[in-house]
C-alpha cells in the first residue's frame, strides 16, 4: 500500500506557497517602487537574491519599479580620483566634477550591474536615469544646517543637488506595461539644463507618489529604524518622524530616507517599509508572509 502520510517539509513548503496566495491576489496589478540602496550591494549573493525577488514579483503581476542607489560606489570612485566628498544631513556636496563622477558611477556602472543581475534571474529589465524619456526634472536643493553655537539655520549651497520637481511616469508605465522591469538611476537633468545628482531615497520617494504604488520597499543595511536603545521600531505614523529627527534619533542617511517615506506616504502612496537588504530574500518574507519586516510608515 502507498504511504501517503505527507513528509514534513513538503508539507511546510506547499503551506509557504498558499499563505502567499492571498497576497499574490491583492498585490496583482499594483505597483512597487523598491529602493536598492548602495549599502545593501555590496554582496553578490544578496544581490542574486534581490533580483529573483524582483523577477518574482513581475511573474506574478507586480509592476515592480526598482530605483537605486550607490553612495558608497560613488564614495570609492572619488577617493580613487582624489576628490574631496562631505555630506550635509546625508546629502553630498555636489560640485561639477562629483556630478560627474555620480552619474558614471550611477548610470554607467550600478544601473547596468542590477540590469545584468535581473536578466541573470530571468527578467527582462531595462536601466534608465531620471534623464530618459522626460521621467524627473530636477530643481537645485537649498541647504540649510542648524549652527549649533548661534542657535540659527545657515544657508548651505550644496551644488548640483537636486530634488524631483516633476515626474512624467509615461516611460515606466510603458516599459511595465511590455513585461520589463525599469530600473533607474538618480541623476537628473535641471530646467537649467545642468545634471544634479538626487539622494536615491528621495528619488524612489517621487516615483512612487507619481506611480501611486502600493508598496515603496527602501532596503538597506539596518533591520529597519531603531531606537536609542537599539531596537527596532515596527510601525512609524508620518508625525513621528519629525519629533524622530529633532531629538537625534535618527540621522545621517536615515533623515532622507524616512523624510521621503513620510512624503510618499502623504502624497497617497499606500505604504513604505524600510527593510534589512542583508537578510536574504527580506522583500518576498515581507510581502508574501504573515510575518513583517522591518519598519511600516503609514498614515
Ligand atoms: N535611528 C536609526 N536607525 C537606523 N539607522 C540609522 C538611524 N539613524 C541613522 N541611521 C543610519 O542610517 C543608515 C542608512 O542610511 P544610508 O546610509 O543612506 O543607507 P542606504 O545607502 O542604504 O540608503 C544606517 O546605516 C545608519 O547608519
Ligand atoms: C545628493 C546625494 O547625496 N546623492 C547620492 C546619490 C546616491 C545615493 O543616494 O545612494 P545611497 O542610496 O546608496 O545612499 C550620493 O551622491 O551619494
Amino acid at each position: 500500500m502507498t504511504d501517503h502520510t505527507p513528509d514534513a517539509a513538503l508539507l511546510a513548503k506547499a503551506e509557504t506557497l498558499t499563505e502567499a496566495l492571498p497576497y499574490m491576489q491583492r498585490y496583482a496589478g499594483k505597483t512597487f517602487v523598491v529602493k536598492y540602496g548602495g549599502h545593501a550591494m555590496g554582496d553578490p549573493e544578496l544581490a542574486r537574491d534581490f533580483a529573483e525577488d524582483v523577477v518574482l514579483l513581475k511573474a506574478v503581476g507586480i509592476n515592480p519599479v526598482v530605483v537605486h542607489g550607490g553612495g558608497p560606489q560613488i564614495g570609492a570612485m572619488l577617493k580613487r580620483l582624489g576628490v574631496e566628498s562631505r555630506f550635509v544631513d546625508g546629502l553630498r556636496v555636489t560640485d561639477a566634477e562629483t556630478a560627474q563622477i555620480a552619474e558614471m558611477v550611477l548610470s554607467g556602472s550600478i544601473n547596468k550591474e542590477i540590469v545584468g543581475w535581473i536578466g541573470a534571474a530571468g527578467g527582462r529589465a531595462v536601466g534608465i536615469a531620471g534623464k530618459d524619456a522626460g521621467l524627473v526634472v530636477a530643481e537645485k536643493v537649498q541647504g540649510r544646517q542648524a549652527d549649533k553655537l548661534q542657535g540659527v539655520e545657515r544657508h548651505i549651497d550644496l551644488g548640483f543637488v537636486g530634488e524631483p520637481a516633476q515626474v512624467d511616469r509615461r516611460i515606466l508605465d510603458t516599459l511595465s506595461a511590455d513585461g520589463i522591469i525599469p530600473v533607474v538611476a538618480p541623476i537628473a537633468i535641471g530646467a537649467d539644463g545642468h545634471t544634479y545628482n538626487i539622494n536615491a531615497d528621495t528619488m524612489a520617494g517621487a516615483i512612487a507618489a507619481a506611480m501611486g504604488a502600493s508598496r515603496f520597499f527602501l532596503l538597506t543595511d539596518v533591520a529597519g529604524v531603531l531606537d536609542k536603545d537599539g531596537r527596532l521600531l515596527t510601525d512609524l505614523a508620518p508625525g513621528d518622524v519629525a519629533r524622530l529627527r529633532a531629538d537625534g534619533t535618527i540621522s545621517g542617511g536615515m533623515i532622507p530616507k524616512l523624510e521621503t517615506c513620510v512624503a510618499a506616504v502623504n502624497a497617497g502612496v499606500d505604504a513604505a517599509v524600510v527593510l534589512d537588504g542583508r537578510v536574504p530574500h527580506a522583500m518576498l518574507l515581507e510581502i508574501f508572509t504573515r510575518q513583517g519586516a522591518g519598519t511600516l510608515i503609514r498614515a
